[in-house]
């Protein structure tokens, strides 16, 4: 335990710092929900609103049955229900008692339709949430996309979603249990207002400890985020390095630092679990001892018996939507930081493209880069480079490692602006649409030729394609072999980032992904070094043998991978030196 140094005053003040924006955070939260509602949040509210209703209405209704059995009846109720013909008792209470069973029935199908509608706004909520976060990667820029941890975006959509997604259920049922209250409260106060208001004020007073608590709680949430986000970064490195751990007999490094994250876990959900029953507790204590004053004061006072019976029932249904309000505060301000985290995404994603420039496909003609500068921070990459490719040609592209050629790949794929100078295909810079356009004009293939989950077919997105285009593909990069070769052909399925195929063979239809797409410029950036020296060979000569061909960048540490290259880009020290290979 750390003892806290600071002075009294400066603790009350943080209390209430952290309450305010814990406060702040949670009409966020609000706002986005009902902003993702729409004109639904107007027929959820009316349903809310009518059950809310309904319940109080059913409840005023138990005065003049209780008031019948009890004491014979009000006389102004009894004479109403005279005039309709209805003078005995039996027949008072049997119509009185009707229409409490009709306006429950009532009551019930609006409950019916208000929970479901409510499901649906949280349903719909979340599935918003995780598109919007999908379409911010899809739109962000490369540079920003690079330095994003794969784990924290894992966490984001599982973990976090998750926790969203609950919140959203406590600030819907918090809500409707707080108008619930309300309606409650109102006949509370016309039934014995004095009572009443002594255990509303009660009530408000243990409302306003619980949102004084709100900071440590939405605190405890943030911690519980950020345990999650290193479980997710243990479980990523134990993936990523499990055969190696394997072979070196080192997995302990991995199961022990995955275990000390479960163990931070388990430590803030028990502590904020301690924490929320420890209020509940003494909100639990708080009611009873407010029911025994009410009762004692009543009879203090001389409230007649049916309004003291019906205060009484009231208090008791207060009873279960306070505690509910009580509890959806706790788990909001809890899940708070795991929204927080998600709309966290978007501020550091920016879009890419802030021109709204249609899109449009540069004319044929060369890639030129007109002294163009790129710096990552830390200020490692490319400085004024200026070189000319010609449409069709095969260019090579070395350097020692870190010398920039990746850097430099990007910025022609547009992946990557430059900080200063131009490139333009065909004559049009490549900005805003021309950007967008050129993209749709290049196969890439990295080093690990990534495949998915699927079918090789799903992975070649050879749906629709004709049969003939797809084993001239097939045949030019050699996979026509890798898929004859297969139990069930272009149905197999790949497994796991292609993990039941070889490298090479990840390579070779990873190649023929991109020569579908017809590019205009195909990037192999050491898109063939898993291929065995022959094979490569009888790939890269049926590429260069394509008509039309399209530029092709080469990036590749292996001499026989450069040897058809008609022009060579040497990078060292950010600068180029173009030539042509003898
Ligand atoms: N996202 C980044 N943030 C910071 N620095 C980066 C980033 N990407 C690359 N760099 C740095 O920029 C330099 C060039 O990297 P680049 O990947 O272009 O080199 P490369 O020639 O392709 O290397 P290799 O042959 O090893 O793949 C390196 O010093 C690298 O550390």
């Amino acid at each position: 335990m750390t003892l806290d140094a600071r002075p009294p005053s400066a603790r009350v003040d943080a209390m209430k710092d952290g309450s305010m924006t814990s406060l702040a955070a949670l009409a966020r939260f609000a706002r986005a929900l009902l902003a993702s509602a729409g004109p639904r949040a107007r027929t959820a509210a009316a349903l809310v609103a009518a059950g809310a209703v309904l319940e109080g209405v059913g409840l005023v209704v138990l005065v003049p049955i209780l008031a019948l059995i009890v004491s014979g009846g009000n006389e102004a109720v009894r004479a109403a229900l005279a005039g309709v013909g209805l003078s005995s008792q039996s027949g008072q209470l049997a119509l009185l008692l009707a229409a409490f069973v009709a306006l429950m029935a009532l009551r019930s199908l609006v409950l019916h339709a208000r929970d479901v509608t409510l499901a649906d706004l949280q349903a719909r909520f979340v599935e918003d949430l995780r598109i919007r976060a999908i379409d911010t990667l899809a739109a962000a820029r490369w540079s920003d996309l690079a330095r994003l941890q794969h784990a924290r975006l894992t966490s984001l959509l599982a973990a976090d979603m998750q926790r969203v997604a609950a919140s959203a259920q406590y600030l819907v049922q918090g809500t409707v249990a707080a108008l619930m209250l309300l309606v409650q409260a109102a006949i509370a106060l016309w039934l014995a207002p004095v009572l009443a208001g002594g255990v509303l004020l009660l009530m408000a007073a243990a409302g306003v400890l619980l949102l004084a608590r709100a900071g440590r709680t939405r605190d405890l949430g943030g911690r519980l985020v950020a345990a999650n986000l290193s479980l997710m970064q243990g479980a990523g490195s134990l993936l990523g390095g499990l055969k190696a751990a394997l072979a070196e007999g080192d997995t302990d490094r991995f199961t022990q630092s995955f275990a000390a994250a479960q163990r931070g876990i388990r430590d803030h959900q028990v502590a904020f679990a301690r924490a929320s029953s420890a209020s509940r507790t003494g909100f639990a204590f708080a009611a009873a001892a407010a029911a025994a004053l009410v009762i004692a004061a009543a009879v203090l006072l001389a409230v007649p018996a049916p309004a003291l019976l019906t205060l009484v029932v009231v208090l008791a249904r207060m009873n279960p939507p306070a505690q509910v309000i009580q509890a959806s505060l706790q788990n909001l301000f809890f899940g708070l930081p795991s929204f927080e985290s998600v709309r966290a995404l978007g501020d550091d994603l920016p879009t890419a493209e802030t021109e709204s420039a249609p899109v449009r496909t540069p004319p044929a003609g060369p890639i030129v880069l007109d002294h163009v500068s790129f710096a990552h921070p830390g200020s490692a990459g490319l400085r004024a480079l200026s070189v000319t490719l010609a449409p069709g040609a095969i260019v090579g592209i070395v350097g020692a490692s870190g010398a920039g050629k990746t850097t430099l790949v990007d910025l022609i794929a547009g992946l990557l602006l430059p900080q200063s100078g131009v490139i333009t295909v065909g004559g049009v810079q490549l900005t805003g649409g021309a950007r967008a356009g050129w993209r749709s004009q290049i196969g890439y293939v990295p080093q690990d030729g990534y495949l998915f989950h699927g079918t090789v077919r799903d992975n070649l997105a050879a749906a629709g394609c004709p049969p003939d285009v797809l084993a001239d593909a097939l045949a030019t990069t050699g996979a026509d072999a890798v898929v004859a070769a297969l139990p069930a052909g272009l149905d197999t399925l790949v497994g796991d980032r292609g993990s039941r195929l070889s490298g090479g063979e990840r390579q070779r239809l990873a190649i023929t992904r991109a020569l579908l797409r017809r590019p205009r410029l195909l990037i192999l950036d050491e898109a063939t070094n898993a291929i065995d020296v022959a094979g490569e060979a009888a790939v890269l000569d049926a590429l260069a043998a394509l008509v039309p061909r399209p530029t092709i960048l080469i990036v590749a540490h292996r001499r026989e991978s450069l040897s058809r290259c008609d022009q060579m880009l040497a990078l060292a020290d950010g600068s180029v030196t173009s030539y042509i290979p003898s």
